[in-house]
């Protein structure tokens, strides 16, 4: 695939918005550009893709070799040290940032969350890369995000990941956040899939779509009311191609996509005629050129088919402080959210199961070394 003619997917989506990769293999980021022909815009990863890749074949030299040079350090510092080298494997892959996610476990602690990031920050440093070639990820709890603000301050860019709901997508906002990850399916609908919306028209019936019109509509109009830059929405956590184009449709920035979905968008021939709604191309700066969204999804914008039953039908206010008092009103919202509670203490779950199976691999060779 690579003429105009035979356009893919995954090329016409690209035109929409920033094509990302949510997979570390360097191999399939080579892959993108070469047979797909779409280069990788930032690479994600989140604790589950380190520690896929820190067991691939190609690391083992990496893995022992950092464990004998770090033996005296603990677990976390030879966890950093392979997490950061193997983003610095994929760059030269990839147009844009990599990124790593601070350790789950420590969701609800801001100072972890700050270490975390900035022992991350010291490993980047280290390995040559500058700032502007990557970003941390932060799951958006209220303790959590309080740490944003102190290293955008120094120059770490940050996403808040973990993200279900326009509260926390504005406690991001008011955090001066580079990006934030609304998961498009909860974590647990990609092993279950009874518990998928698989529907035909994703940007219109999907039950996450509102939320997603919902935070680009408040973000651009928080752009225009104050000026400041706002983050930029990388929709993640896709399990059909027609979600990613969903995506685009809506007007999102980027969307990360894991390798499964990436290699269906670039099989699939694109035919505009067949598809429910056609994005527009992608705005730059994406904020001030500004693009309104679809007046066919204009309906999402006051609905929320994930809101529970009491719902009074009003949306989180921006005039609200989300990140006071240690992000108090932040986990306030979220606890009166059964859906984003649900699923944000399913999705940290899912990641300190990752990296707790990276500090066992990690100490079993520490205890032979
Ligand atoms: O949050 C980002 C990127 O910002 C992603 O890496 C994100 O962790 C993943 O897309 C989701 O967790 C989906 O992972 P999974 O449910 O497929 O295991």
């Amino acid at each position: 695939m690579g003429s105009v003619e035979t356009q893919s997917w995954l090329q016409k989506l690209e035109e929409q918005l920033n094509v990302d990769v949510d997979w570390m293999d360097p191999a399939f980021s080579k892959r993108m550009a070469s047979e797909f022909g779409v280069k990788p815009n930032d690479m994600t990863s989140n604790n589950l893709w380190v520690n896929i890749q820190m067991s691939h074949p190609d690391n083992k030299e990496l893995f022992d070799r950092t464990v004998k040079e770090l033996k005296n350090e603990g677990w976390l510092a030879i966890y950093n040290r392979i997490a950061v080298q193997m983003c610095k494997n994929n760059i030269e892959n990839i147009k844009g940032r990599v990124a790593l996610q601070v350790n789950p476990h420590k969701a609800y602690d801001t100072q972890a969350v700050l270490d975390h990031a900035r022992a991350y920050a010291k490993e980047f440093e280290r390995a040559g890369i500058p700032q502007s070639k990557y970003f941390i990820k932060i799951p958006s709890t209220g303790p959590a995000l309080n740490a944003a603000p102190k290293l955008e301050a120094e120059g770490i860019r940050t996403l808040g990941t973990a993200l279900f709901s326009l509260g926390q997508a504005i406690a991001c906002s008011q955090a001066g956040m580079l990006y934030i990850s609304p998961y498009f399916n909860e974590t647990r609908a990609h092993d279950d899939l009874s518990l998928w919306p698989d529907v035909e028209d994703p940007a219109t019936e999907h039950t996450m779509s509102a939320r997603i019109v919902q935070i680009l509509d408040t973000y651009k109009r928080l752009y225009k009311e104050t000026g400041k830059e706002q983050p930029l929405l990388k929709n993640a956590s896709f399990i059909s191609p027609k979600e990613a184009m969903a995506a685009g449709e809506v007007g999102c920035h980027s969307a990360t996509i894991s390798h499964t979905v990436i290699e269906q968008l670039a099989k699939l021939p694109y035919d505009e005629s067949k598809q429910p709604g056609v994005g527009a191309p992608k705005p730059n700066p994406y904020y001030k050129q500004g693009t309104p969204t679809p007046e066919r999804l204009r309906k999402l914008a006051k609905i929320d088919p994930l809101a529970a039953a009491d719902w009074d039908g009003k949306l989180a206010s921006t005039d609200v402080d989300y990140l006071a008092n240690n992000g108090a009103e932040l986990d306030r919202i979220i606890s009166k959210d059964p859906v984003t509670a649900l699923r944000l203490d399913v999705a940290l779950k899912l990641f300190q199961g990752g990296i707790d199976e990276s500090r066992a691999k990690i100490e079993a060779a520490l205890a032979k070394a």
